[in-house]
């Protein structure tokens, strides 16, 4: 059979569209973060529905070179990033099939085949239907060569948020979540007081690799859990290995309630300080964002701590002004005090109204001095760059 010339895909991906997939109520957010990271200073169309669990920013051609240099990990309120290049609307019922492998024909392979619907529970009827469906059109494209498992990286998505539109996109490698829908699946752990030790079972997932998990969180490692009870985070950590201060006035429960490794103080998270510094500091408690982001960063100043994972609420309107602020008071602060830092932040899919961040400080040049060489050696700088504040 002849093949229509196809598309060159890889250096050329003719992107119409950023696809962004995100919680039910946070579309404005996302597309916003999106528009503020493609720099652009003219309107940008954006085309959302409010709780429909995505938002689509379109892409005038001059701008497809700054598309393609958005991040996955810098957005916010990004589930899954999917270069958007072409929609089929109004397919027919009795054979949706014909069109999109027509359709599919001018490009070139690829190596996976994904079909996703939003996350709501309209689009969730459709998960049958996705399933059928993709068995038929993978074993279709594989047959004419469209799909070459041992390419490298670019998965086909294709977003059904009905029955009779598509749209097709690439997801690319190092460059999207590996989850489907950008969910990941948790199991919950036997034996957890809450559900919240989800929360920052999928922080770690999100923020690092699971080689630098490993390294990051050790056996005989010390680590304050603020706003502890009942217990879910300082589940994550002691499973772990770690040792942890668990400072709430509530109680702990379960497996967590006098546990050994565990030192149940109660407190007020924002007076308490540790006698000797710690690893890490992680901290959900319910409170003003801004109170949260200023007790971090005396943690980070004083040395008490190294690392953080942390929980900012909400408002329910401004959401992108409040995040800007405690960032502004981290980054300012930081910076100030000479520390240099790595953060990142996500709205997770366990995470409500509110986004989990992750703050860590980089050694200074004196600590890599030591470390190298002990106290005579050239200093090293570290390479490392603070992080650029988070788009809007
Ligand atoms: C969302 S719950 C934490 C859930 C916990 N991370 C888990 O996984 O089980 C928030 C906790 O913060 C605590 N809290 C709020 N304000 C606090 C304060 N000033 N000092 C200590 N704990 C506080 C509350 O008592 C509550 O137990």
């Amino acid at each position: 059979m002849t093949q229509p010339k196809r598309m060159q895909f890889f250096g050329n991906l003719p992107i119409e569209a950023i696809l962004l997939y995100c919680r039910p109520g946070f579309e404005a957010e996302c597309a916003t973060e999106a528009v503020t990271a493609l720099g652009a200073d003219e309107d940008i169309t954006v085309v959302y529905e409010e709780l429909s669990g995505y938002a689509r920013v379109l892409i005038p051609g001059h701008l497809r070179e700054a598309a393609r240099s958005i991040r996955f990990s810098s957005l916010i309120f990004t589930r899954q990033l999917v270069f958007e290049f072409m929609s089929l609307t109004d397919l027919p019922e009795k054979d949706r099939l014909t069109p999109v492998l027509d359709a599919l024909r001018q490009f070139n392979s690829f190596t996976e085949l994904w079909l996703e619907t939003p996350d709501t529970n309209d689009a969730k009827a459709l998960s049958g239907f996705c399933k059928r469906f993709g068995a038929r059109l993978y074993d279709a494209m594989f047959e004419e060569g469209l799909i070459q498992e041992d390419r490298d990286g670019q998965r086909l998505v294709l977003f059904w948020p009905d029955m009779k539109t598509v749209h097709f996109g690439v997801a690319q490698q190092g460059n999207r979540s590996e989850w489907e829908l950008g969910i990941p699946r948790l199991r919950m752990p036997f034996g957890a007081p809450s559900r919240s030790t989800l929360k920052l079972a999928e922080a770690i997932h999100i923020f690092m690799s699971d080689a630098d998990a490993n390294q990051r969180f050790r056996e005989g490692m010390r680590a304050v859990d603020i706003g502890a009870a009942p217990g879910g985070w300082t589940f994550q950590l002691v499973s772990r290995g770690l040792k942890v201060f668990a400072i709430d006035n509530g109680p702990m429960k379960g497996s967590m309630q006098g546990h050994p490794q565990v030192k149940h103080l109660r407190q007020d998270g924002f007076k308490f300080r540790p006698d000797k510094p710690v690893d890490w500091l992680v901290c959900d408690m319910v409170e003003q964002p801004v109170r949260v982001a200023n007790l971090i960063v005396d943690w980070l100043e004083m040395g008490l701590a190294r690392e953080s994972i942390f929980n900012l609420k909400l408002p329910m309107k401004k959401r992108l002004e409040e995040i800007e602020r405690c960032f502004g008071i981290i980054q300012g602060r930081l910076e100030e005090a000479g520390i240099q830092y790595t953060l990142q932040a996500k709205q997770l899919y366990h995470d409500r109204e509110e986004i989990t961040v992750y703050v860590r400080k980089l050694p200074s040049e004196r600590e890599h001095q030591v470390k190298r060489s002990g106290s005579k050696g050239k200093p090293v700088k570290s390479g490392a760059k603070p992080a650029r504040r988070p788009s809007k």
